[in-house]
């Protein structure tokens, strides 16, 4: 990996993990990873097809009777075991993330910490998979329902969290008793195999967790072609989602989708301006904006506009551009140059649409996938980015006039993954609260992912929750017990 050097060496693998054990591709093809701030080459990882996936999906099913016939103590200890690793090797895999997929370095720590709270979490929950009993209507007879793991499962996970986005997965199934076999972006699968190497650490039996790197297409057909995966979860686009969507039809597998997002940040005129912006800055620019639940569209009550963005310019020009490795940097290279291509697209379409650069807007000096935090004003409502997920470093405000109007703008949009407001007025938040249509609000807030709090999103953003009490209901079937006198 170029100069850097880890603590434990053997974290970083070039090779998949497949039934407990390491190995390549078996035609031996691999493809390269890049560091997205040097564009240097870090290494490979094997470029792997259907015959690799279904010796995983083979592997997982075999494993499958003994995982899930421990008790939940026992796969809860593992979990915990494959926590405290995580966070044991917290610097080392801070440093994996960062180099191939660009975040800060706190941040990239900040991320294994949020990763290894969803084992934690999921230990936890692994405990209370409860029944129920219901009172029968017929004399003699009762009800009983049990909850029991699906089987085998799938992932398949996104670049912009290489680690949080695995573990919100495979706890939650591994903690219901399932086995999984998980497909990380071919942008970051040095995380994703960093986590394999912690979970054989750990004494999670062979064919429990596997994690194969390669073509996405092949890769995914072998996972919805086998009757045997009975559930896929998938984090990515709403494109890709709605495909695989589809493909899991065939064999009518259970599919949790998290996709992208359009998230209105609605300023209001009695909004605390200080703490919007505190939450704006955090919402808006987290992991240099490539979060699903970022900000996509700031709209801003008209007596407040020009205060709130003469403070949002002072914090955004306090941002420090450059790679994620140096101290004191704040935002990052975007994972590529396609990703800078389309902030450019989005900030040069809405300045043709009559939009003021307030600050940026421009490629940043550095080149290569860096593009400068840039604020706008006097965004139209036609522009591209009122529509499209701009996914980087791009503040775009929209004035507005009444609650009416905020709400409608906010919910002219085919997603509804996450939203933000301000106000201190009570009955307000509560109205604005249930009419956004988002399936996560931040209410003077906006810092909203947690391993506690269910995280999905409505509309085209995706199905299903993902963390607290009901993740793990995705990876367990109900079964209605009805016992005869
Ligand atoms: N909701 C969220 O958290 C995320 C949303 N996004 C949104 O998606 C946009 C595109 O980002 P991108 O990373 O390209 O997201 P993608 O949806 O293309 O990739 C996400 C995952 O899906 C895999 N994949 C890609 N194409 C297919 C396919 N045809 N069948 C099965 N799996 C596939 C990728 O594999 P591979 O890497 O090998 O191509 C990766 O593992 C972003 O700009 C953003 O708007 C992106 C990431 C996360
Ligand atoms: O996919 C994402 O962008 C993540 O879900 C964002 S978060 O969970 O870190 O908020």
């Amino acid at each position: 990996m170029g100069s850097v050097t880890l603590s434990d060496p053997s974290l970083f693998r070039e090779q998949c993990y497949i039934d407990g054990q390491w190995c390549d591709a078996d035609d031996g093809g691999t493809f390269t990873v890049d560091n997205p701030a040097t564009e240097e080459t870090l290494g490979t990882a094997p470029r792997m097809g259907e015959a690799e996936t279904r010796r995983a999906i083979d592997a997982a099913h075999a494993a499958f009777p003994a995982w899930r016939d421990k008790t939940a103590a026992e796969r809860a200890g593992l979990l915990e075991t494959w926590h405290d690793l995580m966070m044991e090797h917290q610097d080392d895999l801070g440093l994996l993330m960062t180099l191939e997929q660009g975040k800060p370095l706190a941040e990239a720590k900040g991320e294994i910490a949020y990763a290894a709270s969803f084992l934690k979490w999921f230990a936890e929950e692994a405990r209370r998979a409860y029944g129920d009993t219901i009172p029968a209507p017929k004399p003699g007879q009762r009800i009983v329902v049990i909850k029991q793991p699906i089987g085998v499962t799938a992932a398949i996970t996104p670049w912009n969290f290489p680690s949080s986005m695995i573990t919100r997965k495979a706890g939650a199934a591994l903690a219901a008793g399932c086995t999984m076999v998980v497909k990380p972006a071919s942008a970051t699968p040095y995380s994703a195999l960093a986590l394999a190497e912690l979970a054989q650490r750990a004494g999670i039996p062979a064919g429990v967790f596997s994690v194969i790197t390669g073509s996405a297409g092949a890769i995914s057909t072998a996972l919805t072609d086998s009757p045997i995966v009975r559930k896929l979860s998938f984090t990515g686009s709403t494109e890709v989602g709605s495909k695989l969507m589809a493909q899991c039809a065939k064999h009518i597998q259970k599919v949790s989708l998290e996709l992208g997002g359009n998230a209105p940040f609605i300023v209001f005129d009695d909004a605390d301006l200080d703490k919007a912006v505190e939450g704006a800055m955090a919402s808006k620019f987290r992991n240099t904006g490539q979060t699903c639940v970022c900000v996509n569209r700031f709209l801003v009550q008209d007596s407040v506009h020009d205060a709130f963005v003469d403070k949002l310019k002072v914090a955004i020009e306090a941002m420090n551009v450059g790679n994620g490795m140096d101290d004191g940097v704040t935002q990052a290279a975007l994972i590529n140059r396609g990703a800078a291509d389309k902030v450019m697209e989005h900030i040069e379409d809405a300045l043709g649409k009559g939009a003021t650069v307030i600050t940026g807007g421009q490629r940043h000096e550095r080149g290569g996938s860096f593009v400068q935090p840039t604020l706008i004003t006097g965004v139209s409502q036609d522009a591209q980015l009122c529509q499209e997920e701009t996914f980087g470093p791009l503040a775009a405000v929209i004035p507005f006039k009444s609650e009416e109007d905020a709400i409608r703008i906010a919910n002219d949009t085919p997603y509804g993954l996450a939203a933000y407001f301000y106000s201190n007025n009570i009955h307000r938040c509560w109205r604005v609260a249930e009419a956004l249509e988002s399936g996560m609000v931040g209410v003077n807030e906006g810092l909203i992912s947690n391993a506690a709090a269910p995280f999905g999103g409505v509309k085209e953003s995706g199905l299903g929750r993902e963390g607290s009490h009901q993740g793990m209901d995705e990876y367990l079937e109900e079964k209605y017990l009805c016992m005869g006198s």
